[in-house]
């Protein structure tokens, strides 16, 4: 599927202030239906940061967010998620004494007259987890007996499930084994093919040639740079993220947009 004529999401300007340090000094980016977007850049260059402004966790000090073309304000994460906005956080937020189907269906259980309807929700968890055919033999094993790979399956699933246009996805590959990974790269790539607007938070910079169209290059609560997967190598990505462009960046700082 090639990515939506028009961005999903756009921000401008974005800023994030925490007491006297300015973690994001005016970022623009657009995210495209359809298209993967690799989000990297040294430690505390600004990815978890500039991710939770997207996802409704923390409200942004300055700049628009755009959806759709209509400016919005994200007051929260119950809010992003209206606006179909998903973010699978590192520790997943899954609970681990319950089985799979709880877990996808976990603050939406279904119930009639304050009783779970397990069947219902055993049958419709294997639905969502065949539709991005991710391969769990049993529902009701308990999600802490379960690997890495598909644990980040589910939580992935789970936020499929919610039919977002905008997925955030913040290290899902950093604690797997190599097989586990190639599962999950494969299931980004097919969520990505219903038409998601997928961001990928990492520092596995095998995986941006795996799944990436673009990346998105942050420096020191900058955006440095950009480039197109089929424009770059890791070699440049790898000076990109350890120098950052530093020119570009003091150049950015010195119009104002660092303070
Ligand atoms: N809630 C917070 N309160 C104060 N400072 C914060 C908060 N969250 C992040 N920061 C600061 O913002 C800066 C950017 O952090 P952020 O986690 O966004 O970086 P990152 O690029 O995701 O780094 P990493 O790759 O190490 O996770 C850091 O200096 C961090 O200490």
């Amino acid at each position: 599927m090639s990515r939506s004529a028009e961005p999903l999401m756009s921000l401008s300007g974005i800023r994030k202030v925490f007491g006297s340090n300015t973690v994001l000094k005016g970022i623009d980016l657009d995210l495209y239906g359809g298209e993967c977007l690799g989000l990297v850049g040294d430690n505390a260059a600004g990815k978890s940061t500039l991710s939770k402004v997207m996802s409704g966790a923390y409200i942004p000090d300055g700049g628009e967010i755009r959806l759709g073309g209509e400016v919005v304000h994200i007051a929260g994460p119950g809010e992003a998620r209206r606006h179909r906005i998903e973010m699978v956080y590192q520790d997943l937020s899954l609970c681990d004494t319950i089985d799979v189907a709880g877990n996808l269906f976990l603050g939406r259980e279904l119930s009639r007259g304050g009783v779970l309807r397990k069947t219902e929700m055993l049958q419709k968890g294997r639905q969502m987890l065949d539709a991005l055919d991710i391969r769990i033999p049993d529902m009701r094993a308990k999600v802490a007996m379960l690997s890495g790979g598909q644990r980040q399956s589910i939580a992935i699933a789970r936020a499929a499930s919610f039919a977002p246009r905008v997925l955030l996805l913040d290290e899902p590959t950093s604690a797997l084994a190599v097989a586990e990974v190639e599962a999950v790269l494969a299931l980004i790539n097919r969520v990505k093919a219903q038409g998601v607007a997928v961001v990928l938070v990492t520092h596995r910079l095998q995986d941006l040639f795996r799944v990436c169209d673009r990346i998105a290059f942050m420096y020191e609560g900058n955006k440095v740079a950009e480039r197109r997967m089929e424009d770059t190598n890791l070699d440049e990505i790898v000076k990109l993220i350890v120098g950052g462009n530093r020119q570009e960046a003091a150049a950015l700082d010195r119009m104002g947009a660092g303070s």
